[in-house]
């Protein structure tokens, strides 16, 4: 069965626009498609093989520039410069180069973002830090709150952070974070966006209510950067972490990047000070001596080829704006919502129900849809995969679509949730 056109197997029967078999549905993606002002960008992607990709909320699509970038360094930079590039080439200084251009994108100005190490190592070293200045501040800070539905590794290295400093960690749901810090919090660890629901949580709020308690903040941007603004500097987060391989299509297991407020910078005290963070590297002095700004955030030596593909996938964001692809990524998932409940309806044989929030405050780029019976979930999953709607499942029973608004367009939003219905069916 094609899944090009619409036809009235399964789905296609409520009263929210489906009736004529989804063809009022298939011309309203068509129209948002071509009154679209992002849908070129998609053209500077690797997504000619017919798939409906909502899967870069997980590993982003290859912007095609990246493919001569790598050719280029590999060639030219480490095939004939060899050494030389770590300063012809800029290989030392891209760390901050590439956190530089990461910055706007994560409301930071210059000089507080530096990319390197994975997330997991990046929150590591920004909850360790965060809980050394608490300490310094006030020994009687020894609360670690965690958002309770928060990443695993966020919540594995919390538990390690808090052992190292004497401080205990206490799991609390990301809405009661707020009234839950007081004057023995030491920090806040939270998700920006909840990878499993799609769930925005208020960065502004609860970093003020930190701010006001006296607790620092740490906000995981993994799913968020690149896909929503988020206002660093503006509301006074104290550090941030993220990776880039997501909303930021740097490419599989592309550096993260942890951004360090800069009148903190001086105060940070690096659980994981390698030489790369030396005030003068190339002294090899046997005593520590911590480099100014961001750059205190470095460990070894950077990944180059993984920095060179994010640089270059970085330039797209020279054409396009944070405020763009939100409008962009609310409108898509408006209209992906609006898509199942007419195409999935109530009638399917297995049924789904939003975990996503239906309030675009409190919405970010994906939706995650809960299937009853939840062992339907993978079963489904593999089908929709089959049929070329590549979105993934996380155990027991959701469904994740991602919606990356410089690649993916209203067609792909309406035929995945077509294709649902027919597979749900
Ligand atoms: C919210 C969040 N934090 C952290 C991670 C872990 O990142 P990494 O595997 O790059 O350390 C991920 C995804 O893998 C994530 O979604
Ligand atoms: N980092 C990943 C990987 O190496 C393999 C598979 C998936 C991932 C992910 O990024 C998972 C992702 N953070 C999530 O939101 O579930």
């Amino acid at each position: 069965m094609s899944d090009a056109a619409p036809h009235t197997a399964g789905g296609a029967h409520t009263a929210d626009g489906a009736a004529d078999g989804g063809q009022a549905l298939v011309r309203e993606a068509r129209a948002l498609d071509e009154a679209d002002a992002l849908a070129p960008v998609r053209d500077r992607f690797a997504l000619t093989d017919g798939t409906a990709y909502l899967d870069g909320n997980s590993l982003g699509a290859l912007p095609l520039p990246v493919r001569d970038r790598l050719a280029h360094v590999v060639a030219h930079e480490w095939g004939e410069l060899r050494i030389r590039s770590w300063s012809e080439s800029g290989w030392w200084e891209a760390p901050e180069r590439i956190g530089d251009r990461i910055a706007p994108l994560i409301g930071a100005a210059p000089g507080q973002t530096v990319v390197g190490d994975s997330t997991s190592v990046n929150v590591f070293k920004a909850t360790v830090g965060a809980l050394r200045i608490a300490a310094a501040d006030d020994p009687a800070r020894t609360e670690l709150l965690v958002d309770a539905a928060t990443f695993p590794t966020d919540g594995y290295i919390a538990e390690s952070a808090a052992r190292m400093t004497g401080c205990a960690v206490r799991p609390v749901p990301a809405a009661e974070l707020p009234g839950a810090v007081g004057p023995g919090t030491a920090a806040v660890l939270v998700n920006h966006v909840d990878y499993r629901t799609g769930e925005l949580n208020d960065l502004p709020a609860l970093t003020a209510a930190a701010r006001a308690a006296g607790a620092r903040t740490v906000w995981d941007l993994c799913h968020s950067a690149g896909a929503l603004p988020v206002g660093l500097d503006e509301h006074g987060v104290d550090f941030a972490v993220g990776c880039t391989y997501k909303f930021l299509n740097g490419g599989p297991g592309a550096p993260a990047f942890l951004y360090l407020r800069r009148d903190l910078q001086p105060r940070f005290d690096s659980p994981l000070p390698g030489w790369n963070s030396h005030a003068d590297p190339f002294a090899m002095a046997s005593g520590y001596t911590p480099a100014e700004g961001a750059l205190r955030g470095r460990v070894g030596t950077p990944d180059i080829l993984s920095m060179a593909a994010l640089e270059e996938a970085l330039t797209v964001w020279e054409e396009v704006t944070v405020d763009a692809v939100r409008a962009k990524s609310l409108a898509l998932t408006d209209f992906f919502l609006r898509c199942v409940r007419a195409y999935a309806g109530e009638r399917t044989a297995v049924r789904v129900t939003p975990l996503t929030p239906g309030e675009h405050a409190r919405r970010g780029s994906q939706v995650s849809l809960l299937c009853d019976p939840v062992d339907a979930a993978g079963p489904v999953m593999e089908k929709l995969i089959a049929r070329g709607v590549v979105g993934d499942f996380r155990r027991p029973g959701v469904l994740r679509f991602g919606f990356t608004p410089l690649y993916t367009a209203f067609r792909d939003a309406e035929r995945a949730a077509r294709v649902l219905g027919d597979v749900l069916a």
